[in-house]
């Protein structure tokens, strides 16, 4: 059994079948990509496991606990830390502060900019964000106010703010959308030491599949809301239906 379970996932808008009875199993400590053409459902899929959708059928288990009709922050506090496209940081505030937030918020349940005086003063909060920095490399960046960092840190900052949450699951969207090759690198190469030195299952959606395919152990490729394959990245390089699905993209 895998740490997350999707069983017959079904998510309607209007008249279109976003999700098509989706199935997935996330192997612990496994990074799996959920890779598929535009318009495919990855986003929609991935909403389904942070509280954003409710699906209109199937279960989403997770580490034995169902995921579906709980708020997105409880969702959190079962494990499940989620990085999005567009980093969601506290601007004006510095490196480390905004760790100290989400760390914060992860103890106490409330995500909340005005907590920042409290927090300073919490040396556990502060000894826990400063060792988080030193893992994504940010440490010597702790006092520069997250607004004037580079787009490749701010996505950086935002993998901190989740990892100080000590999640058990990390779900990536497109980490490197944007990136620049030596950012994109970068990231891959943060990926995979985070995966030698915790033990984390990330679930990854991405496009670009120099990603995917230095990362993932295990690849499930969505098309129209349905997944046609899920196998390891050899068997999924070449697949036919694969090729058909991203006919005219010729990515894969
Ligand atoms: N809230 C919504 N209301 C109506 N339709 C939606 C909604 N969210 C997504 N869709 C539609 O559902 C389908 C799947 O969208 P989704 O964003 O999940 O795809 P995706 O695979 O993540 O695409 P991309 O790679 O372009 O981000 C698309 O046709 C999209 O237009």
């Amino acid at each position: 059994m895998g740490i997350l379970e999707v069983q017959n996932v079904n998510k309607r808008f209007g008249g279109l079948q976003a999700l098509d009875n989706v199935n997935l199993d996330v192997e612990e400590g496994s990074i799996h990509a959920i890779i598929g053409p535009n318009g495919a459902g990855k986003s929609t899929l991935l909403n389904c496991f942070v509280g954003r959708l409710v699906p209109d059928t199937g279960t989403v288990m997770f580490n034995g606990n169902s995921l579906l009709g709980i708020k997105p922050h409880e969702i959190n506090q079962l494990g499940v830390s989620r990085v999005f496209q567009t980093p969601e940081i506290f601007t004006d505030l510095s490196v480390l502060e905004n760790v100290m937030i989400a760390t914060f918020a992860h103890r106490d349940g409330a995500f909340k900019l005005n907590a920042i005086d409290p927090v300073r003063k919490e040396v556990d909060i502060r000894d826990h964000a400063e060792a988080t920095l030193l893992d994504v490399g940010l440490q010597d960046k702790r006092n520069m106010v997250a607004s004037s960092m580079s787009r490749g840190d701010k996505r950086r900052l935002e993998m901190a703010m989740c990892l100080s949450q000590d999640p058990k699951l990390l779900l990536l969207d497109e980490p490197t959308a944007g990136m620049a090759r030596a950012d994109t690198n970068r990231t891959i190469d943060l990926l995979k030491e985070l995966a030698e030195k915790r033990k984390l299952t990330k679930v990854i959606i991405e496009h670009d599949m120099h990603v995917v395919f230095s990362l993932a152990q295990k690849i499930s490729v969505l098309a129209q809301g349905h997944v046609i394959v899920e196998d390891t990245p050899e068997n999924i390089k070449g697949h036919p239906k694969v090729r058909e699905a991203y006919l005219g993209e010729a990515q894969v």
